[in-house]
């Protein structure tokens, strides 16, 4: 349904001496139909521009995003306008995507208008319903709500124009332990009902596992497994993450190497020397050159 291929996103830092940071490096990935791919990893590892670049809320340096079969890379912004609604962003701060002088009408109502879309007032039913809020709150202003019901709205606003696909940018992380399982199983529920595939990133990796059927693990901008069962992780990062070790804050140069290197038990020669094959073992994918043998 939704496909990047080789998707590398640079940017710069800096006025005089600019830095490069390599954000997304040649990334692929496949979403299919009514499907949750969960992407994990640490802070800074390229996630948020990953998913933006997929949304096309952001233009990648390199590659292409094809979303049923049609290329999205490079179109016009009046032709992203029309597939737009299909493609919807549920981000880690609902109070920051809502305007602090709106009330919650006017925010759900906005995307309805700007669709064009008829029996408004029926659609914003529809939706408060599916996402279990109630109608008097419509009236209140954001800071006038809790957070969980503050995502809900996140959600409402994100279903009412039908979408296909979502990225879930750790919609939950925010909350507190009882408020993220009702989220979390809120969002599961509207993934069944609207036939919704999602790409839900998180670093909490209790998170992933309640809502993922295939799990994606980046670092320092690469995808460097692809695995639809967490407790059988193949790549040492994973390993690591999956036994909560904190990494070193040794990110050194490698070149050409492997970026984990510096942190790997198993590291060898040719990981410094040489960039890692993906390699396929028993259907998962990892990018690791343990598994070359
Ligand atoms: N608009 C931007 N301009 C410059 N650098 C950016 C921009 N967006 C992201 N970056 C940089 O790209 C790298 C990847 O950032 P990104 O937010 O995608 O990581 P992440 O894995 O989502 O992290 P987090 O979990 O903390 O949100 C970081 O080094 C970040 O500073």
């Amino acid at each position: 349904m939704i496909i990047g291929k080789n998707l590398t996103k640079i940017f710069y830092h800096g006025y005089i001496r600019k830095t490069k940071i390599v954000a997304v490096n040649n990334v692929s990935l496949k979403i299919n139909e009514n499907e949750t791919v969960c992407l994990i990893g640490e802070s800074g590892s390229g996630k948020s521009t990953l998913g933006h670049l997929l949304l096309r809320l952001i233009k990648p340096d390199k590659g292409d995003i094809y979303f049923y079969n049609s290329n999205i890379t490079k179109m016009k912004e009046k032709e992203i306008r029309k597939i737009r609604k299909y493609l919807q962003l549920i981000p880690q701060h609902p109070d920051l995507s809502l305007n602090p002088r709106w009330k919650i009408k006017k925010s759900l109502l906005e995307p309805l208008i700007l669709n064009k879309i008829e029996n408004k007032d029926e659609v914003l039913r529809r939706v408060l319903y599916d996402v279990g809020i109630k109608e008097e709150l419509l009236d209140r202003y954001p800071h006038e709500v809790s957070g969980g019901e503050l995502q809900r709205v996140i959600i409402a606003r994100a279903i009412s124009l039908k979408p296909k696909f979502i990225v879930c940018d750790e919609p939950t992380s925010m909350l507190d332990i009882s408020t993220q399982a009702s989220i979390l199983n809120l969002l599961k529920k509207i993934k069944e009902e609207y036939k919704l595939s999602y790409l839900f990133i998180t670093h909490d990796l209790d998170v992933a596992k309640i809502m993922g059927d295939k799990f994606l693990v980046m670092y320092r901008g690469e995808i460097i497994e692809e695995n639809d069962n967490l407790e059988k992780p193949l790549h040492p990062y994973t390993e690591m993450l999956l036994n909560r070790k904190r990494l070193l804050e040794n990110n050194g140069n490698v070149n050409n190497g492997c970026k984990f290197f510096y942190h790997c038990p198993y590291a060898e020669e040719i990981c410094f020397k040489e960039e890692p094959p993906t390699v396929e073992v028993n259907g998962k994918k990892v990018k690791c050159f343990k598994y070359l043998k």
